[in-house]
């Protein structure tokens, strides 16, 4: 299939690497230097496009994919204020949208995973519960996007948490998130369950970007040549 990659960062280069083995061709490469590329003409060259950028540049981006009539995965985090906007213009353009917080299909089975724990432990309130994400020092947001799921499908299920907060609290309430930025790190996730007694954890570890570039290639596919938006649970079947 034919790609429009709107950035050409550590993910637009690890979806370029994916494609060329799977045969796949990358009809335009867009990042802040070449904006004078992101025509609708250059877009409508391509089956779909993959947005990968930063939480400022998203939600344009994702709207000029829209206004060219072509299907658009976004794995940009940190601009999801916005979704309600971007589903409107979905609606209005009769657009093709999918977005993902974390594409890789280990993460998508960790959040299947996280619901189910988080449904064992909802009458076990001795264990207080908690996530800690740890990424790479270039990372613009934080929470990552993956934890802001995680933290939403606890809320959803863990009845005394209301909210989340980006660090440390005592408010029995809040769900709180830890953020660690070390080195390279491409993404860590860990639930905690502590209690007086004893400790529970689930954890998903990436070793590199391949997880979430394959998983967005799948997305891409998927996408092409259907109407709507759609999740990583409709490309996985879970
Ligand atoms: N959902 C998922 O599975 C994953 C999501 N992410 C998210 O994806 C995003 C990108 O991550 P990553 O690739 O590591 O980031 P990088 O900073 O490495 O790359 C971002 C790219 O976007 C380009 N860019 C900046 N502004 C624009 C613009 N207005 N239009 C087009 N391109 C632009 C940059 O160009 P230039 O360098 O010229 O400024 C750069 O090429 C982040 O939000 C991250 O959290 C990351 C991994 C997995
Ligand atoms: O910025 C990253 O690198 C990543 N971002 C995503 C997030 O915010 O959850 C996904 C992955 O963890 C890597």
């Amino acid at each position: 299939m034919k790609i429009a990659l709107i950035g050409y960062g550590k993910m637009g280069k690890a979806i370029e690497a994916i494609a060329k083995e799977n045969g796949d061709e990358i009809v335009l490469k867009i990042s802040s230097s070449n904006q004078n590329e992101f025509t609708a003409d250059n877009l409508k060259q391509a089956d779909a496009a993959i947005e990968f950028t930063n939480p400022h540049s998203a939600v344009e981006n994702i709207k000029k994919c829209l206004d060219a009539n072509i299907p658009v995965v976004c794995g940009t985090t940190g601009w999801l204020k916005d979704l309600p906007e971007i589903k409107n213009y979905i609606e209005q353009k009769n657009g093709t949208f999918l977005f993902a917080s974390n594409f890789s299909v280990g993460v998508n089975l960790f959040f299947a995973l996280n619901e189910y724990l988080a449904s064992l432990m909802s009458s076990h309130q001795e264990y207080e519960v908690s996530v800690e994400e740890v990424h790479h020092t270039q990372k613009k947001d934080a929470p990552s996007g993956t934890a802001i799921t995680l933290a939403e499908q606890l809320i959803e299920k863990i009845k005394t948490k209301k909210s989340w907060v980006n660090d440390k609290t005592n408010n029995e309430s809040e769900l709180e998130i830890i953020s660690k930025r070390i080195d390279d790190v491409p993404g860590i996730h860990t639930i905690k369950y502590n209690s007086p007694i004893d400790y529970i954890e689930i954890k998903h570890s990436a070793y590199n970007r391949k997880g979430f570039a394959g998983g967005a290639l799948l997305a891409a596919k998927f996408i092409a040549g259907k109407k709507g938006i759609f999740t990583m649970k409709d490309v996985l079947g879970l």
